[in-house]
Order: structure tokens, then C-alpha cells, then sequence
């Protein structure tokens, strides 16, 4: 770049539930200065929105016939990412477990894609300095012209482990098989599954630590970034 600014740079990270892509992206957004964009949590947030006001979640009918009522707004600072639905902060209760074992199914219905992936991508065209979104069908679906496309994989056993020191001493057995029932959903469902993109670069985390998937993931967009 002439004045020797860093170019703008929109990387997609996907990949399993519990492989790291939250805290990799918010890290790397944070190192390289670009903005951060959670779409699980904007998924989360409809969810929660939807079991709020009653809406029978197993009813694909009913999701989709108010899928375009609530308000989502989805700050994308990596140093303080926030979430509200119709101006409520929704952070800490679209962590909830009731929320978790809700998503996949509200995730899955058409309508709720359409309006989601639409701020997806109004997010990050706005985005002036470049993004990083993380989530599960941004390489294949959101944002297919990506500069760097990352899938992030681990084994059942390594994310278990993980969510449940997370969870604080949650069992291990019962996280992994939520972990894989959760994975099979996301994949498994006709729109948008969860599905690595042809030009993605999979990073296998199982024996990384975080601060090596970071460093690895900071260096593939400094590539990218010099390459452009
Ligand atoms: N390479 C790693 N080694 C050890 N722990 C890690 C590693 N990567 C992430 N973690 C930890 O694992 C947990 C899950 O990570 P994170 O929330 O970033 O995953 P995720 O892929 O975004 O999960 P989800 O899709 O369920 O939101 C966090 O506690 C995080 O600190
Ligand atoms: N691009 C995405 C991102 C997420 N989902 C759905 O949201 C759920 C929660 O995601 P987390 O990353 O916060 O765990 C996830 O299980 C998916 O059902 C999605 O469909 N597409």
C-alpha cells in the first residue's frame, strides 16, 4: 500500500463447536487491529429472543414467521464484543444452557439464515480496517470471496476437556456428548451446515495451545495481508 497503512483484510474462521474460534479471533482481531464479529452469538441472541416470547422452537413454522422481529446489534470491538437484542444485553444469558441446547434447532430454519447472514454481511462491508468473523458457514456461505479462510478442527476429546474446565468441573463425558450431538445438528442441517469451504486452510488444535493457534492464524493473514 502506498502510504504503507496495512491493507484491509476479511478472514472467516470456522469450524466445530469448542475448537477455539472465539478465542482465536478476538485475539487476532485484537493483534492486527481489525473488527471481530461473533455470529454464533448473534444466532444465540435470536434464540434467546425466541424462548423469551414464547415461540415453540421445534416449530420451524412458527421460528420462521418472526425470525424478522428482533433487533440484533452486534458491537464488533475484539477487546469488548457485545451483543443486545431490542437494545437488552443479552451477553450472559445466551451463554446459558437452555439457550445452547435451543440454537441448533433455531439455526437451522431458512428464514432465520436469510436475516441473519444479511447483518452478517452488512457488518462486515462496513467494516472499514477489515474483519474477523467467526462461526460456521462463513467460508462456505457468508462470505465466500474471503480474503483467508481458516476451519479450526480438534478432537471431541481435547474440546470437552476444554468446555468443561470452562464449565467448571461440568462432566467430561456429558460435555463431549453435547459437544458431538451439537456438531451433528450444525452439520447436518439442509441450509448452510457447518462445512469447511474448498479454499479454507484447516489448522488441527488438538495439541496447540491457544497462543500457538493464535500466532499461527496472526502469520497466515500477515501472508495475505503482503500478498494483496
Ligand atoms: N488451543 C487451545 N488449547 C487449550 N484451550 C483452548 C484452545 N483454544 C481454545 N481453548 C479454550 O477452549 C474453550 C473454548 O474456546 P472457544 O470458545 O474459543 O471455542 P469456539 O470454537 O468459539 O466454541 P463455540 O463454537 O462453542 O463457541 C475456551 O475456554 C478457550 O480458552
Ligand atoms: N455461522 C454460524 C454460527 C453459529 N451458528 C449456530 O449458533 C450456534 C452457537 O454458536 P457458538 O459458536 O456460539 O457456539 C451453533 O451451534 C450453530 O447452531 C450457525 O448456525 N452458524
Amino acid at each position: 500500500m502506498e502510504n504503507g497503512a496495512a491493507q484491509p483484510v476479511i478472514v472467516a474462521i470456522d469450524g466445530p463447536s469448542g475448537t477455539g474460534k472465539s478465542s482465536t479471533s478476538k485475539a487476532v482481531a485484537a493483534q492486527l487491529g481489525l473488527s471481530y464479529l461473533d455470529t454464533g452469538a448473534q444466532y444465540r441472541a435470536i434464540t434467546w429472543w425466541m424462548v423469551n416470547n414464547g415461540i415453540d422452537i421445534e416449530d420451524p413454522t412458527a421460528v420462521a414467521a418472526v425470525a424478522g422481529k428482533p433487533d440484533i446489534v452486534s458491537g464488533t470491538d475484539p477487546q469488548g464484543p457485545t451483543i443486545t437484542v431490542d437494545g437488552v444485553d443479552v451477553a450472559v444469558p445466551i451463554r446459558e444452557q437452555d439457550v445452547t441446547s435451543k440454537v441448533s434447532a433455531v439455526s437451522a430454519v431458512p428464514e432465520v439464515r436469510a436475516r441473519i447472514t444479511e447483518l452478517q454481511r452488512t457488518i462486515a462491508s462496513s467494516a472499514d480496517g477489515g474483519i474477523v468473523v467467526e462461526g460456521r458457514d462463513i467460508g462456505t456461505t457468508v462470505l465466500p470471496d474471503a480474503d483467508l479462510k481458516i476451519f479450526l478442527t480438534a478432537s471431541p476429546e481435547a474440546r470437552a476437556a476444554r468446555r468443561s474446565g470452562e464449565l467448571k468441573g461440568a462432566d467430561l463425558h456429558t460435555t463431549r456428548e453435547a459437544l458431538i450431538k451439537r456438531d451433528a445438528a450444525d452439520a447436518g442441517r439442509k441450509t448452510s451446515p457447518l462445512a469447511k469451504a474448498g479454499d479454507a486452510v484447516e489448522v488441527d488444535t488438538t495439541d496447540l495451545t491457544l497462543q500457538q493457534v493464535i500466532e499461527c492464524v496472526v502469520t497466515l493473514v500477515e501472508e495475505k495481508r503482503a500478498a494483496k
